[in-house]
């Protein structure tokens, strides 16, 4: 997938300014930045969900070109704290997924619920099928819409602050399921603020300050001290892990 040149502007301030990456395929791709750096508005840009400039290329094709569901049958999209539909199960809201191959819930073919199924016993939220959305936890949401987002079944996958509400081993879960999606080809691309989970788990990274790309390519060579601390305006002590060799990375204020 190559993000071209995507810029989107609001009330005559640039958020995202000239984005032009190439997230690897079938690979997780983490966006890094400080607070407001731009991370959401880029993932909302690429999903179609703002209107900006720009093309999103995806084997020659534009996916911001399609219309709404054809674009829906190629990439997921799952927003910080998405909405919860009211009155509806969780089973029913991932089913809700495979609305942009096949049609209304009544109209569901039996491929369609095995997916459905498949996707929830994937994400880990089988156990609160009968539940309203509702009643759930943020944590427990959040496992729902990565569910509906995989019942989707798509070849690009967004996330933003997928982690978040999530503890320690729901986090090491839900990036489970992100590596064996990228395993099966899918691209992934997750906004992160954890810099040591993204030092843990990315393939790439792309470094947003100020809706630019400062920094783009294997995390080697992004999560370092000369690239990191200007953004972050933190000291930063990069150390190797003792089991993968991959960064660990230590944070404080002490002036250079
Ligand atoms: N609809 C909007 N109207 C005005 N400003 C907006 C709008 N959406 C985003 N912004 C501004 O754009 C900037 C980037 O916001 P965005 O949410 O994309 O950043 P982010 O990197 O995801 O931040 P965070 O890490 O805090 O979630 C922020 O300054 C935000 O206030």
């Amino acid at each position: 997938m190559h993000l071209d040149r995507l810029s989107w502007s609001v009330d005559g301030r640039v958020i995202v300014d000239g984005v032009d990456v190439t997230p690897p395929t079938g690979a997780l791709t983490g966006l890094l930045g400080p607070n407001g750096a731009g991370k959401s508005s880029l993932l909302r840009l690429v999903a179609g969900v703002l209107h900006g400039a720009g093309a999103v290329h995806l084997d020659g094709t534009d996916l911001l070109a399609l219309r709404r569901r054809e674009r829906a049958r190629v990439l997921a999209f799952v927003e910080q704290d998405g909405g919860v539909p009211e009155s509806m199960t969780v089973a029913e809201t991932v089913l809700l997924g495979r609305t942009p191959h096949g049609g209304l819930l009544a109209g569901m073919s039996d491929d369609d619920r095995d997916h459905a199924e498949w996707a929830l016993v994937t994400a880990g939220a089988e156990a609160w099928r009968d539940r309203m959305m509702t009643t759930l936890s943020g944590g427990e949401r959040q496992r729902v819409h990565l569910a509906r987002a995989l019942a989707q079944d798509p070849r690009v996958l967004l996330l933003d602050e997928p982690t978040n509400h999530l503890d320690v081993r729901a986090q090491l879960d839900t990036l489970a399921v992100v590596a064996d999606l990228t395993a099966a080809g899918v691209t992934v691309v997750a906004a992160l603020h954890d810099v040591n989970l993204a030092a843990a788990s990315c393939e790439h990274v792309v470094l947003l300050d100020h809706g630019r790309v400062v920094a783009a390519g294997p995390v080697s060579e992004v999560l370092r001290p000369e690239v990191l601390e200007p953004v972050y305006g933190v000291r930063c002590t990069v150390l190797e892990h003792p089991r993968d060799g991959r960064p660990v990375l230590v944070f404080d204020r002490t002036p250079r």
